[in-house]
């Protein structure tokens, strides 16, 4: 047995979430998910019953009632509707936790009764398999047994880390939106060695390996990663040709901006 969670809003990352908590044992029969009462939604519901053997249901307040855990995971403009639906019938004790990208635990706990345990949350896609990473941080009254209670949750979906809550933004487009940039690598990659005369299966292949490879070993010696990077790159050898090309386009210092980009438009998502 496990606490009962309700996902409200299973989109791309209430199941990628939902996943990584039942591929770790959290028992199925233990989680409802909801979605839109839209033909579209009915249709996404009978999926993730026959996938991941949850319960559905179009009705948030229903899938919170007697759950422990609530996790928000519908877009940010969506959660005050969302959050007004549950106020009325949440469990007292039970933890609030978002997934939405920009959302205070402020303007959360003004939408739920005084004294609700809210814990605000950025994880990304790869916690679909267990290889994500999920920054948390405790709203106003929620206490070192909600956190426990969520990073228990969250423990099957891959590494989490606590921060103070400030520090979210920047979180949210560095690891929230990480994977995308990481997606967008591979596929630049890819088509690069096809455009250097790979067939494009091999190319992908080879660009895939390449940067789960490259992440790994930064992960697993733990080194930095200037160092992995001296030890690729032969003394006027074909990296060093490469890596004056990424430096010459400014690749650095579009990351840089790619990030700050990020992480206002987070600000811009909870103003
Ligand atoms: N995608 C990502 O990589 C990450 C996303 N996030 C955050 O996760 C949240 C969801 O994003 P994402 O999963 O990409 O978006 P999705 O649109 O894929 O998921 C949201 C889901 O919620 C459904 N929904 C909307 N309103 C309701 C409602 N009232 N009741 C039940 N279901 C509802 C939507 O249905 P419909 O489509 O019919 O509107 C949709 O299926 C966002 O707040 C985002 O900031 C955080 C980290 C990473
Ligand atoms: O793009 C977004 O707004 C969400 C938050 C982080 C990743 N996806």
């Amino acid at each position: 047995m496990t606490e009962r969670v309700a996902i409200l809003g299973t989109g791309n990352m209430g199941e990628a979430v939902l996943a990584g908590a039942i591929g770790a044992g959290w028992s199925p029969g233990d989680v409802t998910a909801t979605v839109r009462a839209t033909e579209h939604g009915t249709a996404r519901a009978a999926s993730l019953r026959e996938r991941h053997g949850v319960a559905t249901t179009t009705d948030n307040a229903a899938a919170v009632t007697g759950a422990e855990l609530a996790v928000v995971a519908v877009k940010p403009k969506d959660v005050p509707a969302v959050l007004d639906e549950i106020a009325p019938v949440l469990t007292a004790g039970a933890v609030v936790v978002s997934v939405a990208a920009g959302v205070t635990t402020a303007a959360m706990e003004r939408s739920l009764r005084p004294g609700t345990p809210v814990v605000r949350t950025m994880p990304n896609t790869p916690a679909q398999i267990g290889a994500g990473i999920t920054a948390v941080a405790p709203g106003a009254a929620a206490d070192e047994t909600h956190l426990a209670l969520v990073e228990r949750f969250l423990a099957g979906t891959g590494d989490v880390v606590r921060v103070a809550e400030k520090d979210l933004d920047a979180v949210t487009a560095l690891s929230g939106g990480g994977p995308a940039y990481v997606f967008t690598v591979i596929d630049a990659l890819a088509e690069a060695g096809v455009h250097a005369g790979l067939k494009r299966d091999v190319a992908s292949r080879l660009a895939r390996q390449t940067v789960l490879g490259a992440a790994r070993l930064a992960v697993e010696t733990g080194e930095h990663p200037a160092i992995l990077r001296e030890r690729v790159t032969s003394p006027a050898g074909t990296t060093a040709a490469g890596l004056r090309v990424l430096e010459e386009r400014a690749v650095r210092a579009a990351f840089l901006a790619a990030v700050e980009a990020a992480r206002a438009r987070s600000l811009e998502l909870g103003a």
